[in-house]
């Protein structure tokens, strides 16, 4: 995306880093207490003090027991442009009580993020609760702006694209997941967001074009049912009707055809010739073709009792589609009836298609039992085959959509159902099952000085310090356990047995021989550090690197019903420290 190209440069390449997506997302997007904080401090004159902030979740989403990590991007960008306009400056003075003293403006003035650092876990990474995805440290009254715009730019990103790892995972690996949610999701951003993350959860592609134009990412889609109802052929529908007249001394009967309504035909299509695909000739009335297939598949043995008179003003608005996309013919079919109307008429223009050297894209069910009529179609589909000997019609595509999420996408594999693809929107990009992540951004070090929050809530106890963490893997290559250290406590080696301990139960404790070592956190904006910067991998790799991570997990963690909690735990060098620091802190109650 292009994007203001003034930002800071820096990292491998010396890539000028561009803003945000979502131009909305500025020094304002922000939390009202965050510029109070920061008046407080520059105040008290404690803003230059370097802080430590963790960014991490507590549990995990959706009642499973892992989490995608989205939204990294978004937060560099915002760094590598933080900066306040005058009209910004001038708005928070006009928020802030006229007492503020002027100098904390000149001071927001001159603010930006070349003294942050930011030590992140890659994104697309699958993570767990408590390990920080982002480490900040900086000036805290700067490093507490951020606080606010990272954990709305990492929330939804990660629990959407975590909900749509989900969708993948029960779907499987061979089905075309396509997010359809633009027109349900939480308002523009929500809409660009959930196609952004969802594809990288593990989404093929979205029928969001702005998202198509930003992110790369595949566009796909069919047409709606206001497609098919827009045309409108009466056929003819011929009735008997009796007419009894009685004179004296005799009844007579008559018996009357009448026409009840007028056949307009598909004469609503006025172009009807169509090239062959080779376009060597031409087809001059594709129309007729078309009638003439459905006829062929009306009176055959086949699928007599199957199907009588089809819709026909569905049949010309397939034939329109097919006229106007003939190389990517896709039909919705239930508008009318599915098995009496859609298929057969669908079935009739793919043949005509596939006599002009085209391949139909297959069709789209959107109502009614999706495991059975699934079903039905394929069989179709496959007496087609044998019936007119054309390879492949077999295997014609299906769609489902329809209000889909986890729990019928598990009920279809457990009915057996033949789609090849689904079209999720609302419960997907809504995350209907569960609101929100619950990130946090936790000051766990001030000055050097350890920091931590106590909570009556044990999950709730922050875990102090400027830490490193590390995912140990066992040896049949799965990741086995999360470990949190001390800054300069020594890595974990390869083949070494090491203490892990649960951060808060004592009785929780393993000993883990690792296989391999990986350090989660990296540098993703340096600030003055001369560390090197980590570049910003394109949404295509990250996508990637998350189907492999989602690979690589042990499948108890990865099932939906009571998945085994993956194992997060600290040095036992950090326990001692944490619980020190817990009982320093923590005043002894009195009971009267
Ligand atoms: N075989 C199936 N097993 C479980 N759930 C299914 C199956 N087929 C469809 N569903 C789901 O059942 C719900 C059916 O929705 P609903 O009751 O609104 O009926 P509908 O088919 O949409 O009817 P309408 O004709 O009114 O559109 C959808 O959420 C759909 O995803
Ligand atoms: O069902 P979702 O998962 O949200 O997927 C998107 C839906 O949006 C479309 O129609 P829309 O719902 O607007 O109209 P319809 O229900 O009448 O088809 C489409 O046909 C899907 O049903
Ligand atoms: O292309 C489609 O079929 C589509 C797109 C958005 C929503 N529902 C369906
Ligand atoms: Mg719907």
């Amino acid at each position: 995306m292009e994007g203001k190209a003034n930002g800071p440069t820096g990292g491998r390449t010396g890539r000028v880093i561009d803003g945000p997506t979502n131009p909305m997302v500025t020094p304002l997007l922000n939390d009202l207490y965050q510029f109070t904080m920061a008046y407080a401090y520059w105040k008290a004159g404690k803003h230059e003090e370097r802080a430590v902030f963790d960014l991490y979740f507590r549990k995990n989403p959706f009642g499973g027991e892992y989490t995608i990590f989205a939204g990294l991007e978004e937060c560099i960008r915002l760094i590598a442009n933080f900066k306040f306009t005058e009209d910004e400056i001038s708005f928070v003075r006009d928020s802030l009580p006229g007492s503020c003293e002027d100098g904390f403006f000149s001071y927001l003035r001159g603010i930006d993020c070349s003294d942050v650092e930011v030590y992140a876990i890659s994104e697309g990474s699958v993570v767990f609760p408590k390990v920080p995805l982002l480490r900040v440290e900086g000036p805290v009254a700067v490093v507490q702006l951020l606080e606010t715009p990272f954990v709305n730019l990492i929330n939804y990103a990660s629990l959407v694209s975590t909900n749509a790892a989900r969708h993948r995972f029960v779907a499987g690996k061979s089905k075309m997941l396509l997010e359809f949610g633009l027109r349900r999701a939480q308002g523009p951003d929500g809409g660009i967001g959930a196609s952004k993350y969802c594809y990288m959860g593990g989404f093929d592609a979205t029928s969001n074009v702005a998202a198509g134009r930003l992110f790369g990412i595949p566009l796909r889609g069919t047409h709606s049912h206001a497609f098919v109802s827009s045309f409108m052929v009466f056929e003819v529908d011929k009735s008997l009707l009796f007419v009894v007249v009685v004179v004296p001394g005799h009844t007579y009967i008559y018996c009357v055809l009448i026409y009840l309504s007028t056949l307009q035909s598909p004469d609503e299509i006025i172009e009807k010739s169509l090239k062959s695909s080779d376009g060597l000739h031409t087809c001059e009335d594709f129309v007729s073709l078309v009638q003439t297939w459905l006829n062929k598949i009306q009176w055959s043995s086949s699928f007599s009792g199957i199907f009588g008179e089809t819709n026909q003003s569905e049949l010309a608005a397939f034939t329109s589609y097919a006229l106007a996309f003939p190389k990517s013919f896709l039909a919705l079919v239930d508008t009318y009836d599915v098995m009496r109307s859609g298929v057969p008429n669908f079935c009739a223009v793919a043949l005509a298609l596939n006599d002009l050297g085209y391949k139909a894209g297959g069709i789209r069910l959107d109502s009614g039992d999706l495991a059975y009529l699934s079903s039905e179609a394929r069989k179709f589909f496959r007496a087609i085959e044998k019936e007119f000997g054309v390879t492949g019609f077999e295997k014609m595509s299906i769609t489902a959509s329809n209000d889909l999420n986890e729990e019928t996408l598990d009920a279809l594999n457990k009915q057996g159902h033949e789609v090849d693809a689904f079209g999720i929107g609302t419960y997907l990009v809504t995350c209907y099952a569960q609101a929100a992540l619950g990130c946090v951004f936790k000051l766990v070090e001030i000055n050097n000085q350890p920091r931590i929050k106590l909570s009556e809530d044990v999950s709730k106890v922050s875990i102090p310090c400027k830490k490193r963490s590390y995912r140990l893997y066992g040896r049949e290559g799965y990741p086995l356990v999360d470990i949190m250290t001390g800054e300069n406590e020594p890595t974990p080696k390869v083949g070494e047995r090491i203490l892990c301990r649960h951060p808060f139960s004592e009785s929780k404790r393993a000993y883990v021989v690792p296989q391999q070592v990986e350090e989660l956190m990296k540098c993703y904006w340096p600030g003055n550090s001369g560390e090197q910067r980590e570049d910003l991998p394109p949404l295509k790799d990250i996508r990637e690197r998350c189907i492999k991570q989602l690979e690589l997990m042990r499948p108890d963690h990865m099932r939906r019903l009571n998945p085994t909690p993956y194992k997060v735990s600290v040095s036992a060098k950090l326990y001692d420290f944490i619980h020190f620091l817990w009982l320093n802190e923590a005043p002894v109650g009195e009971l009267q």
